[in-house]
This record gives structure tokens, sequence and C-alpha cells, in this order.
């Protein structure tokens, strides 16, 4: 008998690139340069050859496990009698600050709406659900935004619920990266999508446990999919700090910027900044919070060195 017991019953497949690109088959590519042009962030060098060998695979096994969640739907509709309302098919996509998440997720959504059946799809970033800054310094939390607690968590899982039970609107706050803050009277109206995409740090966690002992959902029990976005921390420190440097070219030396006072850093000094911030908020809710829910996710894309995909670890049990 073997000895690593653990291995022969692992609930994952890892693949690498090679082995995973191969499953694309005959998928095929819907997108022209133009629009990887479009689904460029800042100081991206997202390429053809990366949306082919790594985003067209998932595109194809998301549309396989679409078409059967529908069809699961369906068999318990049948079996309770009633007719089945179409909801949306959700997907989470969780990972580090920096490391590519909304990225991700934009891509998904590209290839998506280019499914032959032409699903809408609506993508919708946690962020919104922060608690304004007021109620953050009320609750000395400025220091620990993006952590769970930093959240409306009701309200998240409120607003997620909403969407998969099939409500014709249903309304999100909206969070601005450059005043640093949620919009006052700004939200974002999602009206029943094909696919709905929840893009955030925290959208793995698990649910919490109540004073009477009792345990509550998490907006993950309403996911379909979920990727996890990976890497080496020194990597996606790397990468935070390369956009924040470029964020004080563009976005932070505009007046109504929050971190206007960072625009006029020299390199060296900004660098020390960026690497503060990381390390006092970012890194340690990465190994607190955020890496613990890993093992959560359906899917696990590893990236290196410039943001490409090496190693694919899917979830089959
Ligand atoms: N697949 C990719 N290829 C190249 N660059 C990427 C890729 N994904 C993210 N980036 C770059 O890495 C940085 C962080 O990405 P972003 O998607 O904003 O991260 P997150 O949403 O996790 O904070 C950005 O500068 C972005 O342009
Ligand atoms: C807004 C964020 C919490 C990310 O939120 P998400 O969309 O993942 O819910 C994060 O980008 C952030 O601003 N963190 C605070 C520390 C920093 O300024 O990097």
């Amino acid at each position: 008998m073997a000895s690593n017991g653990a291995a022969l019953h692992s609930p994952y497949v890892e693949l690498d690139r090679a082995g995973w690109a191969a499953l694309r088959d005959q998928h095929p590519m819907l997108l022209s340069h133009e629009d990887i042009t479009r689904l460029r962030g800042l100081g991206e060098r997202l390429d053809m050859e990366e949306i082919e060998q790594v985003y067209l695979p998932l595109s194809r096994l998301l549309s396989f496990y679409e078409r059967e969640t529908e069809q699961l739907h369906q068999v318990t509709s049948d079996f309770l009698g009633e007719r089945r309302e179409r909801t949306p098919f959700v997907i989470g996509v969780a990972g580090s600050v920096a490391v590519g998440k909304s990225t991700t997720a934009r891509i998904l959504q590209a290839l998506i709406q280019r499914w032959e059946s032409e699903p809408t799809v609506e993508l919708v970033t946690t962020d919104g659900f922060l608690y304004p800054n007021k109620v953050l310094n009320e609750r000395n939390l400025m220091a620990r935004k993006g952590y769970p607690e930093s959240y409306d968590r009701r309200a998240l899982l409120r607003f997620v619920m909403e969407v998969k039970s099939g409500k014709p609107e249903v309304r999100a706050p909206v969070y601005s990266h450059l005043t640093y803050d949620i919009v006052p009277g700004q939200e974002v109206v999602v009206r029943r999508p094909d696919v709905l995409i929840v893009e955030g740090l925290n959208v793995l966690q698990p649910p919490r446990q109540h004073s009477d002992g009792r345990t509550g959902l998490s907006v993950s029990d309403f996911f379909d999919f979920s990727v996890y976005v990976d890497a080496k921390q020194d990597l996606i420190k790397k990468w935070y700090v390369d956009r924040f440097q470029e964020l004080r070219h563009t976005a932070f030396s505009q007046p109504e910027s929050f971190f206007r006072r960072y625009a006029s850093l020299d390199d060296d000094a900004a660098e020390d900044m960026a690497e503060s911030i990381w390390d006092a908020i970012n890194a340690p809710n990465l190994v607190e919070n955020i890496l613990p829910t890993r093992g959560r996710a359906t899917l696990v894309l590893s990236k290196g060195e410039d943001h490409a995909v090496n190693r694919v670890r899917l979830r089959r049990l």
C-alpha cells in the first residue's frame, strides 16, 4: 500500500501549463487584439498566448459547468413540481490585493460573453461593500481595509442571494480607488444577468459563527464555481509596488485623489511608502485571511514572473 494515502485521495488534480493548455480543445478564440488591448489594466503585459493557453481552457470548463448546473437546477425543479426560474451562474474570483483578480475577472467576462449562447455577464467587486471611511474610522479599522471586518458582510451576502434568487434589480454600492472611499449616492444595478462574477479578497471566507453557536451562510455558498488567483508573496508585493508607482504618475496626481500627497514623492520614497502599506496591511491580511481560503476554490491559478500562469489546480471531488 502506498504510504502517502493523502495524495491518493487528493480532491485536486494538478496540471502544468502545457497540460492545462491542451484542454482548450477546439474552443474558439473570439477575442481580437483590440479586445485584448481594452482588457489591459495598468502596466499589463497580457498577451494572446496567455489568453489562448490559460483562459480559453478555463472558459471551456466554465461553459461545461454552466450547462450542467442549469440541468441540475432543472431536475430539482422537476422533482419539486415547480416551474423552473432561470438563476444566474455565479463565479467567485478570490486572491490577494494586486495578484490580478480584477484582470482575471475582466478576461472571464469577455470570454463568457462570447459563448455561442451569448450570455449577459455582470461583474461586481466586493470593495463596494467596504464600510465608508467614516465608519472605518469610528471602528478604528482604517488600517485594516480589506480585512473581513472592514466589509458589510451581511449586505454583501444579501446582494449575492438576491441576484442568485432572480430578483429583477439588485443594487450595490460603489467604491472609488481614487478617493479611497465609498462614493456617496452612487450604485451599480444588476438586472438578472445570465452570469455574475463576484471578485474580491474575501469572497471565499467561510461563514461566521453566531454567538448562539449557529453557523451562518457565506457568499461562497452561492457560487457555482470559484477561482483563486495565486502567486508567491514576493512577486505579489512587487506587482503591488509597481502598480503604486504607476498610479503615482496617473491617478494619484489628480486633485481628488486620496493619495495626492504621494504624487510628489521621488521614486525611492514612493517605493518605501508602497512597501510599508504592503507590509502593514496587505501582507498580514493575505496570510491571516485570504490564503487560508485557497483550498475552498474550485480552481487555483498559480502565476510566476510576469503574471504567466504556470500551474493549475482543479478540484474534482
Ligand atoms: N494576466 C496578467 N498579465 C499581465 N499583467 C497583469 C495580469 N493580471 C494583472 N496584471 C497586472 O497586475 C497588477 C494587479 O492586477 P489587478 O487585476 O489590478 O489586481 P487585483 O484586482 O488583484 O488587485 C496590475 O498592474 C495589472 O495590470
Ligand atoms: C479596496 C481593497 C480593500 C480591495 O478590495 P476588494 O475589491 O478585493 O474587496 C484594497 O485594494 C485596498 O485598498 N487595501 C487597503 C490597503 C491599500 O491601500 O493597499
